[in-house]
């Protein structure tokens, strides 16, 4: 006997600030708070679910339309959410800013923003669904492949602290030359067991981070390295870098900005090259491909816009002998369990993903996951598998009603907290 869809009756969205540690990049240093946004739901069936993304306030005014927006709506309306989000919002698709200075992947794009928000609204009926069924998201998905998901280490040239007064601090000390990255790298390998390194680059001028890769392969020659300067060089610059490092990469990650960039790169090295930023929607996939501008796409379900697009991306990729992996931000647990979920399900994922988690000291889970052996343990309890701690959901709540000032991550503006003279750097750098 059928039953009736549940439909959703409430869905709340709570924007957060979390730790974040002095980490550098080609547009400045990451804020001592980042935003995210929490999406909780709950249908007529009482059952509840959790979803997380991207906060800053474009993405929360979306968000907090579309949470309106899907109250009456079948839990199962998934297809339905994109455009849900769209009029909810009386946005149409267009650019926004030509340079995201949040999160260097690419511009900032309307689509980009109601998809990252579409995610977390995804994530979060999955998980309600899974719930109710007593399924795993991933079992939702059509069933995990693999009982463990691989991440590489994310190594950051970064400060010891924050240039600003009662900014939460850590004890991993500064990594600002190839020694500091070695070290780093050897910590993370002890404590989370990972068995790849992925390092952003674009801090210093190419051939320093030249110097760290040749540390980190002398230091763990067993251990893939990637590098990612962010669209930080030159085609030239790119060139140099990629013969320099010729053997010692398992892939270069947007050595350039642009697919035309990219395209020169790879016709004139072979290097492997990888990216979360030429290609971050699917509009981009036909050139880039076309072009042989990247050989691996670094998927975020965020930005692509849920799971379910996230595996439609693999097809795609699959299709064009292009690899897919896993891109990551600033993030908790609940992304993780996404993460880690749709990672689960696609077949050919060869190359370890990033996350950033690592580098987080607090949640908003009851539980968060555990890295042992460089990987996390796919869940099989119903939904993603976690539990929202709501005490902790409130007192990172409250950090964003009281510190306004970090409600939009702006690595650009962080950096001039140290170096008032510091402005936007023009891309390519070097
Ligand atoms: O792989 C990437 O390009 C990223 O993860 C982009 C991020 O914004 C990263 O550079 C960061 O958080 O500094
Ligand atoms: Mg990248």
């Amino acid at each position: 006997m059928s039953q009736p869809i549940p439909r959703i009756v409430r869905a709340t969205v709570t924007p957060i600030l979390i730790s974040d540690p002095p980490l550098l990049n080609v547009l400045g240093v990451h804020q001592p708070y980042t935003p995210r946004t929490i999406v909780e739901l709950e249908t007529d069936t009482g059952a509840t679910g959790v979803g997380e993304t991207y906060g800053d306030t474009e993405y929360l005014e979306v968000a907090r339309n579309l949470a309106k927006a899907v109250i009456g709506k079948p839990l199962t309306a998934l297809n339905g959410l994109h455009d849900l989000a769209y009029d909810s919002a009386g946005l149409t698709p267009g650019t926004v800013n030509e340079f995201d200075p949040a999160g260097l992947r690419g511009a900032r794009t309307n689509e980009k923003i109601v998809r990252s928000v579409v995610s977390a609204f995804e994530v979060a009926s999955l998980d309600t669904l899974g719930k109710a069924l007593g399924l795993p998201v991933h079992a939702l998905l059509g069933g995990k492949v693999r009982d463990r998901v691989d991440y590489s280490g994310y190594l950051f040239y970064r400060w010891a602290e924050h240039p600003v007064e009662d900014a939460p601090r850590d004890d991993w000390g500064a990594a600002l030359d190839p020694e500091g990255v070695v070290r780093q790298a050897r910590r993370f390998t002890d404590t989370y067991g990972f068995r790849s390194f992925k390092l952003k680059g674009g801090v210093f001028p190419p051939e320093q981070e030249i110097a760290a890769i040749k540390a980190l392969a002398e230091a763990f020659p067993d251990h893939p390295l990637r590098l990612d300067p962010n669209g930080g060089w030159s085609v030239e610059s790119s060139v140099r870098v990629a013969e320099e490092l010729d053997g010692k990469l398992e892939y270069l990650e947007d050595p350039t900005t642009g697919i035309d960039g990219m395209a020169e790169v790879r016709a004139r090295t072979g290097a492997l090259l990888a990216t979360n930023m030429c290609v971050t929607t699917f509009g981009e996939i036909p050139e880039a491909f076309a072009k042989d501008a990247v050989q691996v796409v670094l998927s975020d379900h965020h930005y692509w816009g849920g799971l379910h697009a996230t595996r439609e991306l693999a097809a795609l990729c699959r299709t064009h002998g292009v690899a897919l992996s896993m891109h990551s931000n600033t993030h908790l647990g609940i992304s993780l369990a996404a993460m880690t979920h749709v990672a689960s399900v696609i077949p050919d994922l060869e190359y370890a993903c990033d996350s950033h988690r690592p580098w987080q000291t607090e949640d908003v889970i009851t539980e968060p996951h555990r890295f042992t052996g460089g990987a996390v343990e796919v869940s099989d309890a119903p939904g993603l598998g976690v539990e929202l701690d709501r005490d902790a959901l409130a007192t990172l709540h409250e950090r964003w009603i009281e510190l306004d000032g970090f409600r939009d991550r702006d690595d650009v503006a962080a950096m001039r907290q140290a170096d008032p003279t510091w402005v936007q750097p023009p891309l390519p750098r070097w």
